[in-house]
């Protein structure tokens, strides 16, 4: 239930949003990061421990100008690292100016208290940062509430935080007493306000594409998923001769945009492409943009792109599976899709990749490499949920008829006048049979058929 809000209340909350936005902002500041290894998180790249957060920190517009790596057994419950490490960043940040310590880590709002209050400047985590990359790429008015849901979600159990920076630039002590421990209170209040009102609002979003998405049921849907920067944008160009963005950064693409891909001797296709995805994705990011991702959830098939130049492939496709999990599409037909092969110096980590995944196809979105083999390879799957059948019913079966007119491809259609019957030739989801199940419908399998537009194509060709 959404409670009808007043107008000061919207301004209040939006000038509490704003400090927060500027608190958890990285652009244009001097970052230190830290990055600590866990035994049930390990580095993904042994050799540069820090070279995931440090593009997340450069995408959002930081310079990095020093960094920390330890590997430990546990997290130190107060301040994450050891107090020696601790000593360690805070001549780190002194010798290099910093204005911001950035944790490849997530920490507790106790945790990030703690060490701001011993190294004097702000501290901060790996989801604020993916957090704050979105707000500044956020450009639709649904991928603005997505991200201010996301963000308040995030912020809610860190106030406490947010009020004690604000009270130390006042020149305040650190602790909240009195007043500020009921502005604390207020603020409580309007964030659990505003959350409710964007939850409401972003309800009716989702509510509306799934009707959108679901309009199309009948269509070949595809969606592109994978790894930010592993080329799903460049790719939907290279196959739909389309104009999205394209960037070497982490998530260029936050909203869903659908084209035509035409598939010889095949038809249409409607490709999406979307949002990246990483390792650790903040889960509050993932549930607010439920609305974007819903063409993925709806897809007939998903077309999961990896980076197969960059030595962290293995681990991209898992981080991927996870979040294809938590969007209750891990069952969904998948094609892997190794990407970017021109990139590749050596094709060795090809052969290991495709060893792994005997049924991936290797392509390179730039070159062309590859794309017919995608192309047969997506229509081997399109095909495998649909059927070629002749359905012989009542030449009065207007119901039937009509059905088949609007859900299946029909090639032809015959009327048998001394029987008093119509045989129907056709290519339909084969979950659309039961629809004209009955006594005077006779369905028989046959071969495929070529469809007569795409076959006349292949031979202007
Ligand atoms: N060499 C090479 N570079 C590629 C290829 N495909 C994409 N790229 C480059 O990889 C970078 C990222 O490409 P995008 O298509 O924006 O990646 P994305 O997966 O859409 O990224 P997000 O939207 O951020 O999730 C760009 O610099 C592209 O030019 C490829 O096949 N080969
Ligand atoms: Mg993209």
């Amino acid at each position: 239930m959404c409670a009808a809000r007043t107008a000061p209340e919207d301004l209040t909350i939006s000038k509490a949003f704003d400090t927060q936005r500027e608190q958890f902002s990285v652009a244009s500041e001097k970052a230190v990061l830290v990055s600590v290894a866990l035994p049930d998180r390990p580095w993904a790249n042994e050799a540069d421990p820090c070279d995931e957060i440090r593009g997340l920190v450069e995408s959002a517009g930081a310079t990095v100008v020093g960094q920390l790596t330890q590997k430990r057994q546990d997290v130190q419950l107060a301040t994450y690292i050891g107090s020696g490490k601790v000593g360690e960043l805070r001549e780190l940040v002194e010798g290099a100016g910093a204005d911001v310590v950035i944790f490849d880590n997530d920490l507790h709002p106790g945790q990030a208290r703690n060490l701001e209050q011993a190294l004097g400047i702000k501290v901060l985590d790996r989801s604020e940062v993916i957090l704050d990359i979105f707000a500044g790429r956020a450009r639709t008015a649904e991928s603005k509430l997505q991200v201010e849901l996301a963000q308040l979600e995030y912020s809610l159990p860190r106030l406490k935080q947010m009020w004690s920076h604000l009270s130390r630039q006042k020149g305040g002590g650190i602790g909240l007493r009195g007043p500020g421990e009921t502005q604390l209170e207020s603020d409580r209040r309007l964030v659990q306000h505003r959350i409710r009102d964007l939850k409401h609002k972003l309800n009716e979003v989702t509510a509306r594409k799934e009707r959108e998405v679901k309009s199309r049921s009948e269509e070949h849907t595809v969606s592109l998923v994978g790894y930010t920067n592993a080329g799903k944008s460049h790719l939907m160009n290279t196959l739909t001769k389309a104009d999205v963005l394209v960037k070497n950064q982490l998530f260029s693409t936050l909203d869903t945009r659908t084209r035509q891909w035409h598939i010889r001797d095949w038809g249409r296709v409607l490709l999406s492409d979307t949002v990246g995805f990483i390792r650790d994705l903040p889960h509050h990011l993932v549930a607010s943009f439920k609305a974007t991702l819903s063409e993925a959830r709806h897809a007939k098939l998903l077309l999961h792109v990896v980076d197969a130049s960059s030595p962290q492939a293995e681990d991209h496709i898992r981080a991927v599976g996870a979040v294809l999990k938590e969007l209750n599409c891990d069952q969904k037909p998948t094609i892997l899709v190794l990407n970017k092969i021109d990139k590749l110096t050596d094709r060795a980590l090809l052969t290991v990749l495709e060893a792994h995944h005997p049924r991936a196809v290797a392509v390179s979105g730039l070159t062309g490499e590859g794309i017919d083999r995608l192309e047969e390879a997506v229509m081997e799957a399109l095909a495998a949920g649909f059927a070629e059948a002749e359905i012989v019913t009542d030449a009065g079966n207007g119901r039937v008829l009509a059905f088949l007119n609007a859900h299946a491809e029909v090639y032809r259609q015959e009327f048998r006048d001394e029987a008093n019957e119509v045989v129907v030739r056709c290519h339909l989801p084969k979950h659309l049979l039961h629809h004209i199940a009955g006594p005077t419908v006779k369905v028989r399998f046959v071969e495929r058929e070529k469809p007569a537009a795409a076959q006349a194509e292949r031979e202007s060709a």
